[in-house]
């Protein structure tokens, strides 16, 4: 037995964080049909952020969804959260039963080609935070997607494919960055989606 044949649901990062590929949790036709649904149905919107006093508006779409409709401020802009659609909750009952762990709320994004990507960052923000579990699910092109440790640098890469599933937990947040880099390798959209718990008050 090789001991260092990769097993998908081994932890991927080396120390202070749980990263864990559960691989595709959705046949290609399912993950086809989810891919098309959830392009047509989400109410897509280009991000927007004041980054330094900069208004910035990314060619990247975002949507965000939850268990109830309310008001958040990210990067000095304030949004409102949508409602689930029904899609959005039956992929919430996967990943709930795939992980055995519950969400109340959903950023979806939707890159239109490989030009488009996320900068280095950790999702983090303190008062939205009750838990850092958060499942990642992946529809479309297949793309990179990479953790640096914020200290000693070292980097992991892994790729998201159509219809699979990553889990980031424990203090993977805290101690590791990840990207989406660009890439000219891929032409075709991806959408991605981040199921995660955070507390609001309305
Ligand atoms: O598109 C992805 O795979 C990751 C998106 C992400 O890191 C985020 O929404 O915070
Ligand atoms: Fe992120």
């Amino acid at each position: 037995m090789d001991l260092f044949n990769q097993n998908p649901m081994a932890n991927l990062l080396p120390y202070e964080g749980t990263v864990i590929l559960h691989g595709n949790i959705y046949t290609i036709a399912e993950a086809n049909t989810l891919f098309k649904t959830l392009f047509e149905e989400i109410e897509w919107e280009n991000d927007q952020a004041y980054i330094m006093g900069k208004h910035i508006i990314t060619k990247r779409k975002v949507a965000w969804y939850a268990n109830e409709s309310y008001d958040y401020t990210y990067s000095n802009v304030t949004k409102r959260a949508l409602v689930w659609t029904p899609t959005l909750l039956k992929i919430k009952e996967k990943v709930e039963q795939t992980t055995g762990l519950t969400f109340n709320s959903c950023l979806l994004n939707l890159y239109h080609d490989g030009s488009e990507g996320m900068a280095w960052h950790s999702d983090n923000e303190k008062a939205l935070r009750v838990s850092t579990d958060i499942a990642s699910v992946s529809f479309g092109a297949e793309r990179k997607f990479s953790f640096k440790h914020k200290t000693s640098k070292e980097k992991i890469d892994v790729f998201l494919s159509h219809g699979s599933l990553l889990m980031m937990q424990g203090t993977t947040q805290e101690y590791w960055l990840h990207r989406l880099p660009p890439t000219k390798k891929v032409q075709k959209p991806r959408i991605n989606l981040t199921f995660r718990t955070i507390q609001y008050t309305n």
